[in-house]
């Protein structure tokens, strides 16, 4: 725990001084009134307020692909994992109080909420009126900071817009006009038109922040009573002059934003139809960029890609959070997630994006303007002003005296052959050379991009074609819904690969037009020289954009090659699949057709019990007792190899008792049937030791001590497997060809269904062995025993 503390210090700390990552929190909600009605438990527990433990309510359903190999529990590890019951005042220490500070000294900070509808992203930002989220408590505390010396004269101006429907709209002004976004390299991202509103006390911006509120987009769902649907955008800009700064002043400029985002939703969750659908579809899909970009910032960081290609430009939202999320600002997250079972695909899509975007890095930097106005400046600004005063009036001084001299004395010819034409084609053929390479490596870039686009939808059209099929062979509803909500989710990825692929195709047509611009441009020059010069470079340019196009060939070629040997190993063991199932097919119809007992393969691990013939007795019966090497009692006689042979060949065989036993009755444990196995613990080794367990290899047995892992034969285990599978496998394609075994009889595993018996074991199910009825047997074995009795006396007789 003080491991923990000391860690989450070290983060703040590093934040604080604007080189970390963005701090991640979750936020779960308690389960409301709807819930707890259904719910029959929660699915998340939170460990040391950092790790957060997601239970799967459906990880046992078996008909679920795609659950089939997901786990029962997920772990995830988080800055701050806040339950239930954390009050609005401990979220607001632990992620925004710390920073307010920084605001004020020119760091740009964004706090915003993520998660699905109705999971709490409302209530943790502007909260209730008894209990107030972080934006009031923010504007209250940034206010109180500014009352201090250090940062009097602080200016804050207010804008409060939403995004809805992909249209930027000011929520301080009732009037319905879309914004638009402009990107500054002075001023990053701004909103060209927005109202900015200076403030002076907090009373004024919580007003504000009550009139945006109202003016806000929400209606009720099914997800949620009052369902926000837009993102809103509070943003304070700040502007204040530092005093601490010495005799230099300083300006401090910083933007502070606060963003509580619609929540991500099912359609089949919500019910929403009509419009509410298409707010839906436009939410979902600035929430799929906002979570691509996420991805990509992610996956940038991890393999240290330097300038990646973000996806920022695909939704206004994410134009939006460019700075915040890849840029000059800390960055808090805010998750928030439900623990109600019938939200688990929510919370655990939430968690999985949250979990990405804790490897996103931001590089704030102080906004200072230093002002170079101060007093200790004018001395100096007065001197050179006097020098360029003096300096000015020796000039006129000079002119006064030229302008005694006559004007055609002045040298004409040096006029002419000054070098400004010369330098001037100089300073032509450079710009041409930097406009011709940079056009270059633009259209290079490009075609790299391209391909890459090319490839996502690729990847995205794979994924799609594989959940069709997946769809086309589950039948359960609830499935296919989900199914057709990810191929949807996956189309919609696609399409917004196809609208970028689009944006760049547009772009290289520009580059191509500036191409045949410089050209043109080249041709004009007069010196020959120069002109070859440039046209070389436009060639050598053309050559590494024809490398390039190769290149790119090349990997498509390469890729295309892979996808085939893919298709072509798939449809080898789809065929190889389906021989198979066809000899298995024709081999189980061949040994139908036999006459006589239906055969049917041994099943190792199916224990088959002892059969009740009548009156309660049991008989059992060993087969191969022969090659039983560590058993060493003679074979058991068959009762059916006593009916088959002339009267005389079964006295003989009655007769030699230490060669033949015959079952015997199963009453106490001495006189077990040899198929009777002693406990492991008394069981000996071929080799004199005590073994734990054995291998049954059907002929003979070998022992090999698993659990210590020493081999009790000189035979190893791998191959003791490799035997009994083959052994296995000679049976089975026996008993499927229909050959007859020793006996005639069926068998399974050790034990032999009697004739007339009905086997117990639920895997061969109504099988009867049809040979012989008992009644007849028992007939026979009475005559037997009159004639063993006449012959041997008590001696022999046979028990039934
Ligand atoms: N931590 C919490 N404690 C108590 N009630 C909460 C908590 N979080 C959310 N709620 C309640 O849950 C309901 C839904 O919350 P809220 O409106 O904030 O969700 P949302 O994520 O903003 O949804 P949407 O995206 O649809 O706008 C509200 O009635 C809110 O009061």
């Amino acid at each position: 725990m003080h491991q923990f503390e000391n860690e989450t210090k070290k983060f703040l700390e590093e934040l604080k001084n604007g080189s970390s990552n963005i701090l991640v929190a979750i936020r779960v909600r308690p389960l409301n009134q709807k819930e707890r009605s259904v719910s029959e438990f929660e699915t998340i527990r939170i460990l040391d307020g950092k790790m957060i433990v997601l239970m799967d309510p459906e990880s046992e359903r078996e008909d679920d692909l795609l659950r089939k190999n997901r786990l029962k529990e997920t772990n995830f590890a988080f800055d701050f994992v806040f339950d239930q019951w954390t009050p609005q005042q401990k979220i607001y220490e632990n992620t925004t109080e710390f920073l307010l500070e920084g605001v004020l000294e020119g760091f740009n900070t964004t706090v915003f909420c993520y998660g699905a509808t109705g999971s709490g992203k409302t209530f943790t930002m502007i909260g209730t009126q008894q209990e107030t989220g972080l934006m009031p408590r923010a504007l209250q505390s940034l206010f109180n900071y500014s009352e201090s010396d250090r940062f009097k004269d602080t200016q804050f101006k207010v804008s409060y817009v939403e995004i809805y429907n992909e249209n930027i709209r000011d929520l301080l002004t009732s009037e319905d006009k879309n914004l638009e976004i402009r990107e500054d390299k002075n001023n990053g991202i701004q909103i060209s038109g927005v109202i900015e509103i200076d403030v002076k006390t907090v009373n004024e911006v919580l007003s504000l922040l009550k009139v945006g509120n109202r003016n806000r987009s929400k209606e009720a769902t099914d997800a949620n009573k009052e369902s926000s649907r837009s993102h809103a955008i509070l943003q304070i800009q700040v502007e204040c002059k530092d005093k601490a700064a010495g005799l230099q002043e300083q300006i401090i400029q910083s933007k502070f934003s606060l963003v509580d985002l619609a929540g991500s939703e099912r359609a089949a969750n919500t019910n929403n139809r009509g419009l509410r659908m298409v707010e839906g579809a436009n939410i979902n899909k600035s929430l799929l960029v906002l979570g691509n970009c996420i991805q990509s910032l992610s996956e940038a960081n991890e393999k240290g890609i330097k300038n990646p290609f973000i996806p920022f430009r695909n939704s206004k939202l994410t134009r939006l959070l460019k700075d915040s999320l890849g840029g000059n600002c800390r960055t808090v997250m805010i998750s928030n997630v439900t623990p109600s079972v019938s939200s688990f695909e929510e919370t655990y899509n939430t968690l999985v994006y949250a979990n990405r975007a804790k490897n996103i890095k931001t590089v704030a930097n102080r906004n200072v303007l230093v002002a170079q106005n101060h007093i200790s400046n004018y001395a100096l600004l007065i001197q050179n002003l006097r020098q360029e005063n003096e300096e000015l009036k020796l000039l006129i001084q000079q002119q006064q005296l030229n302008s005694f001299t006559p004007q055609t004395k002045l040298p004409i010819i040096n006029q002419k052959t000054t070098p400004v034409p010369q330098l001037s084609l100089k300073q032509q053929v450079n710009e041409l050379e930097t406009t011709i390479n940079q056009n270059v490596s633009d259209i290079v870039e490009a075609k790299n991009k391209l391909y890459d686009l090319e490839q996502q939808q690729n990847h995205y059209q794979q994924n799609i074609t594989f959940l069709q099929i997946q769809k086309g062979r589950t039948q359960d509803k609830f499935d296919q819904m989900k199914l057709l909500e990810k191929i949807d989710n996956a189309k919609t990825q696609k399409a917004i690969f196809k609208q970028c692929e689009d944006d760049l195709k547009q772009q290289l047509l520009e580059y191509d037009i500036r191409k045949v611009d410089i050209s043109k441009q080249v041709l004009q020059i007069q010196d020959t020289n120069q002109k070859n010069y440039l046209q070389g470079i436009i060639k050598q340019g053309e050559l590494k954009i024809e490398n390039v196009e190769l290149q790119i060939q090349e990997k498509r070629r390469r890729y295309q090659e892979t996808i085939q040997d893919d298709q072509v190993r798939q449809l080898r063991t789809q065929i190889h699949q389906q021989q198979q199932a066809k000899q298995i097919q024709s081999a189980k119809s061949k040994s139908s057709q036999q006459n006589g007992p239906k055969k049917v393969p041994s099943l190792p691990g199916v224990d088959s019990p002892y059969y009740s013939i009548t009156g309660g007795q049991t008989y059992a019966v060993q087969r191969h007792q022969k090659q039983k090497s560590h058993l060493k009692l003679p074979p058991v006689l068959q009762i059916g190899q006593l009916q088959k042979s002339p009267k005389t060949q079964n006295q003989s065989l009655i007769s030699n008792p230490l060669k033949y036993r015959m079952a015997q009755r199963y009453t106490t444990r001495f006189n077990r049937p040899p198929s009777y196995r002693p406990p492991s613990s008394s069981r000996k080794s071929a080799l004199g030791k005590y073994i734990n367990r054995s291998l049954d290899l059907g002929s003979g047995r070998e022992s090999v001590n698993k659990s210590s892992g020493d081999l009790q034969n000189s035979v190893s285990l791998r191959k003791l497997k490799k035997l009994h599978q083959n052994y296995q496998n000679q049976r089975f394609e026996r008993v499927m060809s229909g050959k007859k075994n020793q006996n005639s009889m069926p068998y399974f595993g050790s034990k032999i269904l009697l004739p007339g018996m009905v086997h117990k074991s639920p895997y061969v199910k109504n099988f009867q062995n049809n040979y012989e009825p008992i009644e007849i047997k028992k007939e026979r074995l009475k005559m037997l025993n009159i004639n063993l009795k006449a012959q041997y006396g008590d001696k022999f007789l046979l028990q039934n």
